[in-house]
């Protein structure tokens, strides 16, 4: 016999019989990151049950990204987070009890409050963030809803259907990687899917087939794999282009697939100069491949000829605003440009690229702001100026898949989370295969409209 409690949780609960669903504990703990560093879960315990979050870490970290508080010391070679840790178990612990988790807004409120600065930096980001997270897993389940239509509720987006183009980042290069590619991420992307699990389909099979492209080309060796789950052949960024048109045409889907390109430029530009250096790996670097923002500018147009690229991130330093505008204002119209390093997730500085002109499309990553509430905020303003939204995980991930429902709750129409292997990038894909297995004969897969999404939100 299904118990009360059991049923309850089968219907959601209209919102006259729904009771606050009060904090009763909260407990942050250190766990490890797909790259063995140390970072938060946090447990929050509502009437409803334990509900567990854990926070990612980049590599190419944005200069203006909220602070990720970590302990220095011997321990873990510095990267312990034993401080946020103990400020989710104390401060934010206190602050929060018997607080309502549906009430997203006043909780990130008052850890703001509690945090009392710009960049989260008493508190830690990832303090904040991992409770953020666990709250709103918490107040979905009181609701009696997944989290994605928890997540389009909490953002006014109605009855969200659209499952994000899967952006596969195929080959790692830059920060990611030990080979000498310049370039970070290298995407292959089902814009010709008719629906999210046919572009699994086809996303892993170029990946399969690049593999053997690779071997023939650079021997065995090359195949091993980068933080991302992505191959490291010591390629350049043309034939790492090639390769993955090659693979597409082997796997029989060269007009279902687009490329893209997140340059994580921030990584390689020379300081003080208008100057990137695309062999900054190298002990002996080579002058030919120091380029002029100009000089960078004409090599994108060169490959966006060339091959079908739809979404370059990144192409410049984070504040190298004028070649941005430069850039945004030639390709913009064809071609997504899309700030990270550049915007991180802040709406001020996504209101300064709009304002400018600079970019076209947001990287959502929520550790970069440091709170759900923000986040939605910042997926607000970019889509009310026209922008586009691709959701994205960081190169440090853990096993949680929430922003396979963010990308979903707020109809973000694209998703970058690594190549389709590795558990921690494997773990959003398949939550992905599970919404669209709930949505059913609803599920819309948006392929080339990815840059302007079904949103209902204001
Ligand atoms: C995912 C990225 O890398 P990281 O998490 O290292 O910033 C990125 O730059 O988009
Ligand atoms: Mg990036």
């Amino acid at each position: 016999m299904i118990s009360l409690r059991a049923a309850s949780r089968l219907a959601p609960r209209s919102a006259s019989v729904r009771s606050m669903s009060a904090i009763t504990d909260l407990v942050g703990r250190e766990i490890i990151d797909s790259r063995g560093n140390p970072t938060v879960e946090v447990d929050i315990t509502t009437t409803d049950g334990c509900f567990t979050a854990s926070v990612p870490s980049g590599a190419s970290t944005g200069i203006y990204e909220a602070v990720e508080l970590r302990d220095g010391g011997s321990r873990y070679m510095g990267k312990g987070v034993l401080k946020a840790v103990s400020n989710v178990n104390t401060e934010i612990k206190a602050a929060l009890l018997g607080k309502d988790a549906t009430d997203q807004r006043a909780i990130d409120d008052v850890m703001l409050a509690l945090d009392g600065t710009p960049n989260k930096g008493n508190l830690g980001a990832n303090a904040i963030l991992g409770v953020s997270l666990a709250a709103s897993k918490a107040g979905a389940a009181d609701k009696g809803v997944p989290l994605w239509k928890h997540y389009a509720d909490l953002a006014g987006n109605g009855n969200p259907d659209t499952l994000p183009v899967p952006c596969f980042n195929v080959i790692n290069g830059g920060e990611h990687a030990g080979n000498k590619l310049a370039f970070q991420e290298f995407f292959v992307i089902p814009t010709g899917a008719s629906s999210f699990s046919e572009s699994m389909e086809i996303g892993c099979e170029v990946f399969h087939n690049l593999k053997g492209v690779i071997k023939k080309k650079f021997g065995g060796d090359a195949t091993l794999i980068g933080d991302e789950g992505g191959f490291a052949p010591p390629c350049d960024v043309e034939s790492g282009l090639e390769m993955i048109m090659e693979a597409a045409e082997l796997a029989g889907y060269t007009d279902k697939v687009s490329v893209g390109l997140d340059v994580a430029a921030s990584e390689f530009k020379v300081k003080d100069k208008n100057e990137y250096d695309l062999d900054f790996k190298s002990s002996s670097p080579d002058p030919k491949l120091l380029l002029t923002g100009d000089e960078l500018i004409a090599f994108y147009k060169e490959m966006i000829e060339k091959y079908p690229i739809k979404t370059i991130e990144d192409p410049f330093d984070q504040d190298d605003w004028s070649n941005w505008e430069k850039f945004c204002k030639d390709v913009g119209t064809d071609v997504q440009v899309v700030g990270d390093d550049l915007t991180v997730t802040n709406p001020v500085k996504i209101q300064e690229a709009v304002n400018s002109g600079a970019a076209n499309c947001l990287l959502l990553k929520v550790n970069q702001i440091g709170s759900i509430s923000e986040s939605i905020d910042a997926v607000k303003l970019s889509k009310q100026n026209g922008w586009g939204v691709m959701t994205s995980h960081r190169s440090g991930e853990t096993e949680d898949n929430y922003i396979a429902d963010l990308a979903v709750g707020l109809a973000t129409g694209q998703i970058k989370t690594g190549a389709p292997c590795r558990g921690e990038r494997t773990a959003k894909y398949n939550q992905l295969l599970r919404i669209e297995a709930q949505l059913g004969d609803k599920a819309v897969y948006p392929g080339m409209g990815f840059r302007t999404t079904n949103w209902m939100g204001n």
